[in-house]
């Protein structure tokens, strides 16, 4: 991992991260996993607020994905009051920091006390013109890409959308990031715990941004793992698929 100090001038706009080892973090120190879940949510604030002021204007996080309802009832339970308690607990951080809140997924199918405290931070934080904290709450790509294409083939049947019309920015155009405009495709994804999978999340997003890996366990990213990782990402010489 590089070790470089950050250049200011080449913050990657969007930050996208997929916050796994949680469950290993507090099997690590014989721990229930819920102490995992809890430590990793302490661990959103601290790197919300170092990604704000590095500079990031986009910071998507993976918090809840459509394979997750899958785990013990009380283990979903107990996630699912986690939005609830974050926004109880850091709120007026978000509003001093100017951070807008966004969440994705499919919403519908949260309980309604979660959904309650998603919509709520989104409306409070409307105004704000900072960094967009952007979660993905019982999100799937592979969900997201037949939602689009279900939705542009209706368009198509009632006259509304010329098949021959279709390209990538109308596809993006139909995705759940569609809201973050040009910032929709991350720059970097980091991934915790020393897995190197993408595991269903921004497949069509994702297409051209550099990965980076690291072996901590989210419980115990910093601010400082973050900037290693930023470092890395620093340099890497992206190509877009060119020479
Ligand atoms: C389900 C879940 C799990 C969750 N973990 C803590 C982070 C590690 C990953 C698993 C556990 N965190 N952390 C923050 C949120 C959250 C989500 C949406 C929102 F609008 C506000 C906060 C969260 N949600």
């Amino acid at each position: 991992m590089a070790n470089q100090p950050l250049d200011p001038t080449r913050i990657p706009a969007h930050v996208a991260i997929i916050m796994d080892g949680n469950g290993r973090w507090a099997k690590a120190r014989h721990l229930p996993r819920v102490a995992g879940h809890k430590q990793g949510m302490e661990v959103v604030k601290t790197i919300t607020k170092a990604a704000s002021r590095l500079g990031v204007k986009v910071l998507t996080l993976y918090a809840f994905s459509t394979e997750n309802w899958k785990r013990p009832t009380s283990e979903v339970s107990y996630l699912m009051r986690l939005p609830v308690d974050f926004f109880g607990t850091f709120m007026p951080e978000l509003i001093a920091e100017n951070v807008r809140v966004q969440v994705m997924g499919e919403l519908d199918a949260l309980p309604a006390k979660t959904l309650k405290a998603a919509e709520d931070a989104m409306t409070d934080t409307a105004q704000n013109t900072g960094m967009i904290l952007n979660f993905a709450l019982n999100y799937g790509a592979r969900d997201e890409l037949v939602q689009a294409a279900r939705t542009m083939a209706h368009e198509a049947k009632s006259g509304q959308l010329d098949p021959d019309q279709i390209d990538a920015q109308v596809v993006a155009d139909h995705l759940m990031t569609r809201h973050l405009g040009a910032l929709a495709d991350p720059d970097l994804l980091i991934r915790s715990s020393g897995e190197e999978r993408l595991s269903n999340f921004l497949l069509w997003q994702l297409a051209y941004s550099e990965l980076v890996f690291t072996d901590t366990y989210w419980p115990d990213f910093t601010g400082a793992v973050l900037e290693r990782c930023i470092a890395e990402y620093q340099a890497r010489d992206r190509r877009f698929g060119g020479l």
